[in-house]
């Protein structure tokens, strides 16, 4: 750990949550160390999403507490802990899929490269094209796996095919053509599908509907991918495949990862942020020193299955 950040964590305890663990001195004397529980995270790099103060309510029931944290770019971020504690919430606010729960009220601020994305006026289409999300189960469109991938270049009017699309000289079968070819080699399924595009996307197994899902996301350029546990569905060998990806995607995108399976976070993730039950960031830093040397005795607790 750099100087720096050794800093940054001393000044960062005066405004932080803390325990008051209980020390010797050489001459005998009590004395109270105090330990940061929440710490800032300084890393190489721009962050590409900076977070802070958000507060998440369901109705009168507060998810997420002042949650304060910059993500990297270029890399994957997991988010861990118990059931319930928030992470999914989170998630969502990242691109404001909140928004679409009723009961759901955000307080606080969500940066992309810089900019709000509660202010104002922001407009959501564009905002969740540049945060797209691959959920829990795979979820592929019942049509082709060709439509499944060029289906939201499609929406956005970017890939136009067709009749129509032929007489107006608008037609981008090319287009469309290498814009498959490519989301589907970046989400490692080219070689198993590229014989059969025009299949229905419901007869691929479920890893290989997650890798569609994954590439159906990719088709629309985003900057970040937000997963919320891409895994848990999956079998040993399906999870080993969309473990590799991820690690292959954070070189191009920024990456935001729900998962249970702390192995995963800790095979896959460069950060590690760790909430804990009442919706409380207890700790944000580089995967390696989350599992191996957390300054929070509750993170430590919990990495190493003392509870949660
Ligand atoms: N749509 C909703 N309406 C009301 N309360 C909700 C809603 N979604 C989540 N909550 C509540 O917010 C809290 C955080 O839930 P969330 O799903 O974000 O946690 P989580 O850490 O992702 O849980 P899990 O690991 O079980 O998926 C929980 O108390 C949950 O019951």
């Amino acid at each position: 750990m750099s100087n720096s950040v050794n800093e940054s964590r001393e000044t960062a305890e005066s405004n932080q949550r803390s325990t008051t663990p209980v020390t010797q001195t050489t001459a005998g004397e009590s004395q109270e160390k105090t330990q940061a529980e929440w710490t800032e995270y300084e890393f190489r790099g721009e962050p590409k999403l900076s977070v802070e103060g958000l507060d998440v309510y369901y109705g009168d029931e507060q998810a997420l507490q002042g949650i304060t944290m910059d993500i990297p770019e270029n890399s994957v971020t997991a988010l861990i802990g118990p059931s319930g504690c928030g992470k999914s919430t989170f998630l969502r606010c990242l691109n404001r899929m909140n928004d679409r729960i009723k009961s759901a009220r955000v307080d606080g601020t969500v940066e992309l490269d810089g900019a709000d994305i509660y202010q104002d006026g922001i407009n959501l289409v564009e905002l969740r094209k540049r945060v797209g999300m691959v959920f829990q189960s795979p979820n592929p469109f019942p049509k082709s796996i060709r439509d499944n991938v060029s289906y939201g270049p499609r929406k956005h009017g970017e890939v136009e095919t067709g009749l129509l699309a032929r007489l107006l000289g608008d037609d981008s079968t090319d287009r469309e053509r290498e814009l498959v070819e490519r989301c589907l080699e970046q989400a490692a399924l080219w070689e198993e599908v590229n014989d059969r595009l025009d299949d229905n996307a419901l007869g691929l197994s479920g890893g290989q509907q997650q890798r569609l899902c994954i590439a159906r996301c990719l088709a629309v350029d985003p900057d970040v991918i937000l997963m919320d546990e891409p895994a848990s569905a999956l079998d040993p060998i399906a999870t080993a495949k969309i473990e590799d990806l991820i690690e292959e995607l954070a070189e191009e995108y920024t990456v935001v990862v729900v998962t249970h399976n702390m192995q995963q976070a800790a095979r896959i993730s460069d950060q590690t942020a760790v909430f804990l039950t009442g919706g409380e960031l207890v700790e944000f830093d580089d995967t390696d020193k989350i599992f191996e040397n957390p300054e929070s005795q509750r993170v430590e607790d919990y990495v190493t299955g003392k509870f949660g």
